[in-house]
């Protein structure tokens, strides 16, 4: 099941990981990111079903569209397995299709928590949904395996890292293979942000930092625009005026990676940076009050900010003016994963579905 941009970089891997292990892998397109297409993530190999579901401004009735429009789909004949990943309203929505079809589940990236309900709303309480009722539950680290094991989900819980490293960013990771190309006196800002909690206030708030922050004769930033035009056209409304601050258009995730190896530190309040940017060794500020991925920060490779103006104006000052507190933010870490999270979700998976179906003692479908 893919739905958006991170759940296709997270599920390439793994889509490649089981058909290697020989099995047959389909997709299904929810269409929650409209023009999100197969081919540009090497996912062409594989049938593919459109759902044709774009994102709605109401999240839940996204998840309704997408679980009745594959509910039909399987009423008839389904896969043997659905897999998830993630927390968006298209994973939800997989979900509850496959719990309705009788279908085995996988949940990709399961456990992660902020214990918050409204941030990110409504994503922490989709996680928690999913997990509930998938059979298998693939958790990134040890944390997020223990919040499953305390909240006492019924799944089989396997600690596996997460896919988003195993998508390039691992490669690009290793030690010597992180190419740095920091121009001398530059101090050069990779700037992302488009989380719900932040449309309004927060993207305003956050703006006028980028502002204030251009007048430091040192600082060069980029803003990397998101697919979604509400939240483009509010970045170009603020900063687009600003010719000291760039606004690229969306990148593909290869260039997105090579963006953040060439960047002094970056400012995002994204999921999947936040595990990126550890891995790459670039320092991160979170444009968020709560995180559900605490490794990073208990590592000390990023920061949790939120989005009040000083608090960000301050913490750049203190990493661009302290070479010693940069150096250690910069060091490469792993604590999302080491780049072989596939492979195991695939063995576990097709494990777990041979014994399932033995006991069963009927066929697999397919
Ligand atoms: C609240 C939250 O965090 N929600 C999630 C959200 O995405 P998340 O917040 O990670 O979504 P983003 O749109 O920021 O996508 C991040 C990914 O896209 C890449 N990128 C970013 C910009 C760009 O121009 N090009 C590009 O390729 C990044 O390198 C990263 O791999 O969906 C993911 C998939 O289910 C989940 O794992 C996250 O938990």
């Amino acid at each position: 099941m893919i739905g958006t941009r991170p759940e296709a970089i997270k599920l390439v891997p793994v889509a490649h990981s089981l058909a290697r292990a020989g099995a047959a892998v389909h997709l299904y397109f929810t269409g929650q990111h409209p023009g999100l297409e197969p081919a540009a993530h090497g996912l062409d190999a594989f049938p593919c079903t459109p759902l044709q579901q774009p994102g709605l401004p109401d999240p839940h009735e996204h998840v309704d569209r997408v679980a009745n429009g594959l509910a039909r789909i399987w009423k008839f004949r389904g896969p043997d397995m659905v897999m998830v990943q993630g927390d968006t309203s298209s994973a939800l929505g997989g979900a509850r299709a496959a719990v309705a079809s009788g279908i085995p589940l996988a949940h990709v990236e399961a456990g992660l928590r902020s214990f918050d309900s409204r941030q990110p709303w409504p994503e922490e309480d989709f996680r928690i949904e999913i997990d509930r009722v998938s059979d298998l539950l693939f958790a990134p680290t040890s944390t997020s395996a223990s919040n499953l094991i305390s909240e006492r989900c019924q799944g089989q819980v396997h600690i596996t890292g997460n896919t988003g490293i195993d998508a390039g960013v691992a490669d690009r990771g290793l030690p010597g293979k992180a190419p740095r190309h920091w121009p001398a006196g530059r101090f050069n800002i990779l700037v992302t942000c488009h989380r719900r909690e932040n449309w309004g206030v927060g993207f305003a708030a956050v703006s006028a930092a980028l502002v204030e922050l251009t007048r430091r004769p040192r600082i060069r930033i980029d803003v990397v625009l998101h697919p979604n035009p509400r939240v483009s056209e509010a970045m170009f409304e603020q900063l687009g005026h600003n010719a000291s601050i760039r606004l690229l258009p969306p990148l593909s995730h290869a260039a997105m990676l090579e963006a953040m190896l060439r960047s002094d530190l970056i400012l995002s309040d994204s999921g999947g940076v936040q595990e990126e940017a550890p891995t790459l060794g670039v320092p991160l500020l979170v444009l968020r009050d709560k995180t559900e991925r605490p490794e990073g920060v208990e590592q000390g490779a990023m920061r949790l900010v939120g989005t009040d103006s000083r608090r960000i104006i301050a913490s750049v000052d203190e990493i661009a003016g302290d070479r010693k507190l940069r150096a250690n933010m910069s060091q490469q870490r792993f604590p999302f994963g080491d780049g072989q999270a596939a492979p195991r979700i695939a063995a576990a998976a097709l494990q777990w579905l041979d014994r399932e179906y033995r006991d069963r003692s009927e066929p697999r479908r397919a």
